[in-house]
């Protein structure tokens, strides 16, 4: 059975490089995402547990923009979707500001609805809200990603890029908290690649407090970031300051190249 064990309280602790100079000590109520010791197994048909996380621990600030890089395999989407309440941990200590929402790397599994306001507007359905309050939060909410004037424009005459605005819009629409964004940007050019991240950053900007985390391969797309993580085997091997990140993993590119010369 899953749990998710307390293990006990967390510290005063120091806040990651964030570009911001006057930064300093942060509290742990102030992280939208903090995780201690997380772990993720799954079974097979014999029985036998395959681990697929272990001991990921990580802190991120409110109103930051992260990524999540590592090698394929090396469990970047299953601790998004742990994040994202979409798989339980087998064990460890999981906060992770509410509501949440999910972004997913084919803007089409998520983009469904005719015309892009009635898309952004479909999440909101649930909330009870005057016309009024539906029709405000849409506009504002395209208006954040740069695509309110695309409002009565049907979705199937938009790029992929600006799919995935769309499908950003509508999780900001929901006033989410967090945003967990899987590899948005693999199959878009390097255009698309660019406003997807600027139309993210510029929805953290005017949101509040709104936290982001961006799975990605494209260490170019590191220095759009506030922090990064770096994972490899189902493990955390370093976070913090973006720009170590980059710095290790060419590195490590490096290394591997001359490997293969050698
Ligand atoms: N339900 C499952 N059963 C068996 N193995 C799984 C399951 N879910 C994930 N895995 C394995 O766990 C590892 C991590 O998968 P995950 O998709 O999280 O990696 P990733 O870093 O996101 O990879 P990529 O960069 O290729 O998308 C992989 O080896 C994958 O095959």
């Amino acid at each position: 059975m899953n749990s998710i064990a307390l293990v006990g309280a967390v510290p005063l602790l120091r806040t990651h490089s964030t570009g911001n100079p006057c930064a300093a000590v942060t509290t742990a109520e102030n992280f939208a995402i903090d995780c201690r010791n997380l772990s993720y197994s799954v079974k097979t048909r014999q029985g036998k547990l395959i681990p697929i996380l272990d001991d990921c621990s990580l802190s991120i600030p409110s109103g930051q923009f992260w990524m999540l890089l590592g090698p394929n395999g090396c469990g970047k989407s299953t601790l998004l979707k742990i994040l994202g309440g979409l798989l339980n941990p087998s064990g460890g200590f999981l906060r992770v500001n509410k509501p949440r929402s999910f972004v997913f790397q084919n803007p089409d599994h998520q983009v469904v609805m005719p015309t892009v306001e009635a898309d952004v507007a479909f999440g909101l359905g649930k909330f009870n809200l005057t016309d009024n309050e539906v029709t405000s939060r849409v506009a504002k909410a395209l208006d954040s990603v740069g695509m309110y004037e695309y409002l009565r424009k049907p979705v199937q005459t938009l790029s992929g890029g600006q799919k995935q605005r769309v499908a950003i819009a509508g999780a900001l629409a929901e006033a989410c908290k967090v945003l967990l964004l899987d590899e948005l940007t693999s199959f878009l050019d390097e255009n698309d690649q660019v406003g997807v991240i600027r139309a993210v950053k510029s929805s953290l900007a005017s949101s509040k407090g709104t936290t982001a985390l961006w799975v990605t391969h494209r260490l170019e797309e590191l220095e759009y970031a506030d922090g990064a993580i770096y994972m490899e085997n189902g493990r955390i091997v370093l976070q913090g300051n973006a720009l170590r990140i980059t710095d290790f993993v060419e590195a490590q590119q490096a290394s591997y190249i001359k490997q293969i010369n050698s």
